[in-house]
């Protein structure tokens, strides 16, 4: 039951949502069904059909549509007194700033990527507006409150670095399903669709292949006098035959490993295909364009021969090449896009087989590729309740009954909730404390550009940045710049550090500011001459702030508004490149009582990894094995977990 305290707070708030999917559409309900009147909602997607399954405000006759708008419609057919105000658009844009998130007196987060958080969780701070943040990963979710000076802000604790596998496992060793869907994604897609002027690493690298003219980097390009399918077939031979010679011929790659087996078209296939695609022939619409049924392939979830994959790859290329021509150039890898997905699969089969690694179905090939787990309403739903209680807290300013919460899958079948106390502010958090962060780089080496693009907007995550030293502005973005300053920065861009008008060397404090987001920093740069191409491959090594380690190789996991804020346990896991952290629980180590509780691994199968964890850290990290005998379902939300659950700094 709803008091008449919360039940006034609620009336008079004026609250924001960020994310109208997975998340957001069941909190938009909740928030409107438990009493609130002023809802502004900013989402920048429109509605697909893979949205509809969970999505429950909409419809099929609403894809294409803004969700934002859409959501606030549904809603008001059943609360049409309240105000729902809906904004199709990025929380980045820079009319979102800090006066905006002013109005407001709760921030309530159903994201999907690190990136928008972060923007979100700075404006906030500069505003002093508090933040419920939140995501789920299929059965797992969590919510958390952050309200500055009192709880840590969402940066206070590092967040994974995106997975990604080294150059040489995807080019010419890969060993598991997901190196082949890479390559396939990430290269060969990219390579025959994608942006021609891109760096590719497709092409194995070796002595031989650099005297054939034969198999040259225009092996690519389609010529004259070939039709789609004796080009496909080239492809085919190139990728799958050529190359895996010529990486065959580097013998010292093999001598502790299986050599993998060149596979020609002609070996796998009749010499001339017939034609199978009457259906594809009488124009189509280009979203219906799709290997599969051309070829009569039904079930997504069968996993197909070498021989059908290889007649999926050659469909695929000839269907983009036939239907889609005018997108090849400009195409990146969408999961959504079934004849992309329909390529990528036979591509990472066809090479699956090669290196003797299990075939995978279209279904499972992408979500792999999509790096999806798959969304649980159910989940969602929770955690939208939960992040619904954690803003009636904040509203009644009752900070000392936040809770993040935790939604957990748990084999042990013990509890499904688990709330525990949230942190205190880091102390050494740049961005909520402010403390200077520390840059190795090679000054003489490293231009500006590298530390614009390597860390001011890929680890700092800032959009408009501005860069000084002491009183001198080295770079700086923004529309209403003159002339004579924008050539001036570009100049500087190209200038390493230590070339700069005003030098950046050993000892010189740099200030980074990003104005929309009202956030600056102080960065110590340090003079380091070697760095580890495979370690660092940046060329410059950012501390202070540390980013975690990535996952370990079966510790990952993705999924709808996947979970980025702090501690979860993953069961099953899939390797993935979005940002996603899925940690540890953090809980006490002793109960109520004092008692100390068995270890125990909330996550099947996987040990915590402490790795690259402070001292402070691996304390908090530990797992723990409640004494709670039942073994059956139980769905524990009491007062007791809470004080069972407590969690504080050490
Ligand atoms: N920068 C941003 N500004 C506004 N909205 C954003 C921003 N980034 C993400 N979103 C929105 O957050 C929502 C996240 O919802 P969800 O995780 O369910 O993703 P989805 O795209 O709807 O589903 P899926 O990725 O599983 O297909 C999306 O609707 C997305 O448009
Ligand atoms: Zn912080």
């Amino acid at each position: 039951m709803i008091s008449q305290e919360q039940l006034s707070a609620i009336k008079g708030a004026k609250v924001l949502m960020v994310g109208a999917g997975g998340i957001g559409c069941e909190l938009l309900k909740t928030l409107a069904l438990s009493g609130f009147q002023d809802i502004h909602v900013i989402d920048m997607d429109t509605i697909e059909v893979s949205n509809l399954n969970r999505q429950f405000l909409f419809r099929q006759s609403h894809v294409g549509q803004s969700k934002a708008k859409v959501a606030r419609d549904a809603v008001l057919r059943f609360r049409p007194n309240i105000s729902i105000t809906p904004y199709h658009a990025n929380v980045k844009e820079s009319h979102f700033n800090v006066n905006f998130f002013k109005e407001f007196d709760v921030v309530l987060n159903g994201l999907d990527n690190l990136d928008a958080r972060r923007h979100v969780n700075r404006l906030c701070l500069a505003a002093d507006v508090p933040l419920v943040e939140s995501g789920t990963t299929g059965f797992l979710g969590q919510v958390t409150v952050h309200l500055m000076g009192k709880t840590e802000c969402y940066e206070c604790q590092p967040k994974p670095a995106p997975k990604t596998y080294p150059v040489c496992t995807i080019t010419s060793t890969p060993s598991k399903f997901v190196h082949c869907i890479v390559w396939a994604k990430d290269l060969l897609f990219a390579k025959l669709f994608g942006d021609k002027n891109q760096e590719n690493d497709l092409n194995v690298r070796s002595s031989d292949a650099a005297n054939s003219s034969e198999h040259s980097e225009d092996a690519f390009e389609c010529r004259q006098d070939e039709d789609i399918e004796q080009y496909g077939r080239r492809i085919y031979d190139h990728v799958f035959g050529h190359n895996i010679e010529v990486a065959l011929s580097n013998e010292e790659t093999w001598k502790n490993r299986n050599k993998p087996k060149p596979i020609y078209s002609n070996d796998v296939l009749p010499k001339k295909l017939t034609n199978e695609n009457g259906n594809m022939e009488k124009g189509c619409a280009t979203d219906d364009v799709s290997a599969m049924s051309s070829l009569g392939l039904k079930n997504p979830q069968d996993v197909w021969s070498l021989a059908e994959n290889s007649r999926v790859f050659l469909e695929a290329l000839r269907l983009f090449f036939l239907k889609r021509e005018k997108e090849i150039g400009n195409l990146s890898f969408d999961k959504d896009d079934q004849l992309a997905v329909e390529f990528v699969t036979a591509a990472a089969n066809i090479r699956a087989s090669s290196f003797e690694i299990p075939l995978h179905s279209l279904f499972e090939a992408k979500g792999i590729a999509g790096n999806i787990v798959h969304a649980v309403a159910t989940t969602n739903a929770i955690i939208a309740g939960l992040i619904v209680i954690e803003a009636i807290k904040v509203l009644k300013k009752d900070s000392n009954d936040y809770r993040m919460t935790y939604c957990l899958e748990h084999p042990s079948k013990k509890m499904l909730l688990m709330p525990v106390e949230p942190y205190e502010p880091n102390k050494s958090c740049y961005v909520c404390s402010q403390t200077p962060l520390l840059l190795e780089v090679n000054t003489h080496r490293s231009k500006l550009w590298d530390f614009v693009e390597k860390i001011v907007k890929a680890k700092l995550g800032m959009n408009f940045p501005l860069i000084m030293q002491g009183a001198s502005i080295l770079y700086e973005v923004g529309e209403d710049l003159e002339e004579d300053m924008v050539a001036i920065y570009a100049a500087n861009l190209q200038k390493t550090l230590s070339e700069l008008p005003s030098q950046v060397t050993s000892g010189t404090v740099l200030t980074i500011e990003d104005l929309q987001q009202e956030f600056s920093c102080n960065i110590n740069i340090k003079h380091r001459e070697e760095f580890d191409e495979e370690k660092e491959p940046d060329g410059m090594l950012l501390s202070g702030w540390v980013e975690a380690p990535v996952d370990k190789d079966n510790s990952k996991a993705v999924g709808n508004g996947e979970s980025t804020s702090n501690a979860l346990p993953a069961e099953e896991i899939l390797e993935g490149e979005k940002d996603v952290e899925i940690q540890e629980i953090s809980v006490g180590t002793e109960n109520a009582t004092g008692r100390k509780r068995k270890l125990f691994e909330v996550s099947k199968g996987t040990t915590p990894d402490h790795s690259g964890l402070s001292d402070e850290r691996k304390n908090h990290n530990q797992i723990e094995k409640l004494d709670v005998d039942d073994e059956d379902d139980e769905l524990i939300i009491s007062d007791d977990w809470e004080s069972l659950t407590k969690k504080k700094r050490l």
